[in-house]
């Protein structure tokens, strides 16, 4: 098969959707690989390493995209990406669909299959395309807060720790799932009072047993949200309904109760956010302040450390860019139903409901495409 691997062109976006080391593999089985040129540079990875591993470099990108059979990207696609797909092309990257309605209409209208990264699942319940990159953007959410909180950003100047005599800042955690977790360990070790509000009790079983009290965990209701903005110096969005738009969990009345530069980190907002008045930021501009509050919102979190964010990554994807290279789209997903859920449009239709219910589409069953 002919795979294409195009440089990240979404702002400050430094990841590579394959590693040197992933294009051996493929190389290895007989596929042919194509590389952008300075494509994995951000990462660490220089166009001698692709040649290395048997890849060939590709400077012309029009060339690079009109060879492809199968492109491996790690954002969603641009606008001058959309308009490069065709039919018979499958993507493999992140999508995020349900928070944009022009690309999901882009990605149909290019009649290409389009499969993504975050709705592929596990036998554990787990999304294991997504947890990695999770992983790194739960455990960043503290330090961009913490940075957010001083007062030349227009936060509060509250240091997290404190001090001896002074008590540490206190920080909520909206949804206990990967990120959650890992922003709220993170928390824990700078010494902030961490709590932890979900709406599934065995999710939050686990983290009462798994931190012995260390983390306060509490039941998410409306009353222990308005109890969340009035308390909290840092509040971190972590909410996930799969493929599905977040729901918006603090409202811009509740800003209001909210004390002076306290800080809002959305990293829900690549499924639209979880804050009434969370719009998508770039590292370039992370943050911006509603009603005094400073909101940092950046929907590519990872992109900014590259090195281990493409490791963490393309460990979890390759498996899967190895059976799609190895059987092509159909029998790869057909043979997986973990891999199945991750179609999300095919020949110019949503497949994946949660999609199509943000538009008011029509979705069909992915099964019946690969049957
Ligand atoms: N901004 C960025 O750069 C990145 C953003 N993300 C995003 O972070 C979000 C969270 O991802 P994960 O932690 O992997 O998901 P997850 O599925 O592991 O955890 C989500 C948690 O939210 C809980 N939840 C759902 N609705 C809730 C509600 N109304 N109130 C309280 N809790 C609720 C669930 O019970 C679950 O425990 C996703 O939107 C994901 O795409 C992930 C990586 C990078
Ligand atoms: C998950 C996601 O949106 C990212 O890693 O950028
Ligand atoms: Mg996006």
């Amino acid at each position: 098969m002919k795979i294409a691997v195009p440089k990240e062109i979404k702002n400050h976006e430094y990841r590579v959707a394959l590693t040197p080391t992933g294009a051996r593999e493929l190389v290895g089985r007989g596929h042919s690989v194509s590389v952008q040129a300075a494509a994995g540079e951000g990462a660490g990875f220089s166009d001698s390493d692709y040649e290395a591993a048997g890849a060939r470099v590709e400077a012309n990108v029009d060339a690079l995209w009109q060879s492809a059979e199968l492109i491996l990207k790690v954002k969603e696609p641009q606008a001058e990406e959309v308009a490069r797909l065709t039919a018979n092309q499958t993507l493999f990257t992140y999508l995020h669909l349900a928070a944009e309605q022009t690309l999901t209409q882009g990605l149909m209208a290019s009649g290409a299959t389009c499969i993504a990264y975050e709705t592929i699942t596990d036998a554990r319940g787990g999304l294991p395309l997504l947890a990695p990159m999770s992983t790194v953007a739960g455990r960043m959410a503290v330090q961009a807060g913490a940075h957010s909180l001083e007062k030349a950003q227009g936060g509060s100047g509250v240091l997290l720790p404190g001090v001896p005599g002074v008590a540490p800042g206190k920080v909520t955690v909206i949804g206990g799932g990967v990120v959650g977790e890992n922003a709220a360990r993170m928390a824990l070790g700078l010494g902030a009072e961490v709590t932890i509000l979900d709406k599934s009790i065995a999710r939050l079983e686990v983290l009462d047993d798994r931190y012995q009290g260390r983390i306060k965990t509490v039941y998410s209701t409306a009353d222990a949200l308005d109890q969340a903005a009035k308390e909290s110096d840092m509040i971190i969005g972590a909410v996930l309904i799969p493929g599905a738009a977040a729901p918006k969990l603090i409202t811009r009345t509740m800003l209001a109760d909210m004390k002076p530069g306290s800080v809002l980190v959305d990293v829900a907002i690549d499924q639209g956010g979880c804050f009434e008045t969370s719009k998508p930021t770039t590292h370039a501009e992370p943050t911006y302040i509603v009603d005094g509050i400073v909101h940092y919102c950046v929907a590519n979190m990872p992109g900014a450390v590259a090195r281990t964010s493409t490791l963490g990554l393309t460990n979890a994807t390759l498996p899967f860019v190895l059976a799609l290279a190895d059987k092509g789209w159909q029998q790869a997903l057909k043979d997986d139903p973990h891999f199945l859920p991750g179609l999300n449009v095919h020949n110019g239709q949503v497949t994946y409901q949660a999609v199509a219910d943000a538009f008011g589409l029509n979705s069909i069953d992915p099964a019946s495409v690969v049957a």
